[in-house]
């Protein structure tokens, strides 16, 4: 489904992956760990054709994506961005946000017909957001924001979804039901999941494998149960271990 085979990539003077190599099988929910700037979010943008490679191939969905990614396959990668502040003013209420999924099928200028409403409303309510449909996207909740971002994201009705720390910034409550809903969407939509996250716990009982990244390489990855050694977290994170989500 996914092949990286050693992957370079750098922002002008900053090495970003320094030789990656990753596959995931289809139906795979894989789970990508690390301190800060180890090169998580760079691997979702190579998946997601984003990336600009200095060295390696990436491969998705049978296609080499190393001149960008065409657009009838960028449709089938569902991508959930981090979310950062979003302006309470924003003239766009969750119901039209999801619709926004829907563009990347439809084309620009087609307007949304009863099967695309019929999507959307689907969503909403698979991901517990039916009855907030009509709010402002910016009056929304962190938690409830994140969730109308991913489905958004499956309203392209996608092969494979790409999640970027889809917890970040919420309560322990809040976090827990995410990543409870991305592991529900994921076996239910028959998904092939790739999540950057600081979940380690909730990963480590969700996710089919763990993989652990440190300045722009692999360290570690394989089952949760044999990457998530105490002495392996140490190293991994340094002081850092003790804000990551884990003990
Ligand atoms: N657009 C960019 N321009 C310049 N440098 C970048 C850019 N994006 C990322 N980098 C650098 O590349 C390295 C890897 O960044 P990346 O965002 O992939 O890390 P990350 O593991 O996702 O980090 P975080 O957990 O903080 O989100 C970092 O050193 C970062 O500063």
């Amino acid at each position: 489904m996914i092949t990286i085979n050693n992957a370079v990539v750098s922002y002008r003077e900053d090495v970003a992956l320094r030789g990656v190599s990753l596959s995931v099988k289809k139906g795979e929910l894989v789970g990508i760990i690390g301190p800060n700037g180890a090169g998580k979010t760079t691997i979702l943008t190579l998946v997601n054709g984003l990336g600009k490679l200095l060295k390696g191939q990436v491969q998705v969905l049978g296609c080499m994506l190393n001149n960008g990614c065409p657009s009838y396959l960028r449709r089938r990668i569902g991508y959930v961005p981090q979310i950062h502040n979003i302006d309470p003013r924003m003239p766009v209420n969750a119901r039209e946000v999801v619709m926004m999924g829907r563009y990347g099928r439809l084309g620009l200028l087609r307007r949304p017909g009863i099967l695309d409403r019929q999507v959307v409303e689907s969503l909403l309510s698979l991901v517990g957001m039916s009855h907030l449909a009509t709010r402002p996207i910016g009056h929304l909740s962190g938690g409830e924001q994140q969730r109308v971002a991913i489905a958004r994201a499956l309203a392209q009705e996608p092969d494979i979804l790409l999640l970027d720390e889809p917890t970040t910034g919420l309560d322990r409550r809040a976090r827990v039901e995410i990543m409870a809903l991305v592991n529900e969407i994921h076996r239910s939509r028959n998904l092939t999941t790739l999540m950057v996250t600081h979940e380690l716990k909730t990963a480590s009982a969700i996710c089919n494998r763990l993989v652990l990244m440190k300045e722009g390489r692999i360290w570690s990855q394989g089952k949760p149960e044999d990457v998530l050694q105490e002495e392996v977290l140490d190293l991994l994170y340094g002081d850092e271990n003790r804000v990551v989500n884990y003990f």
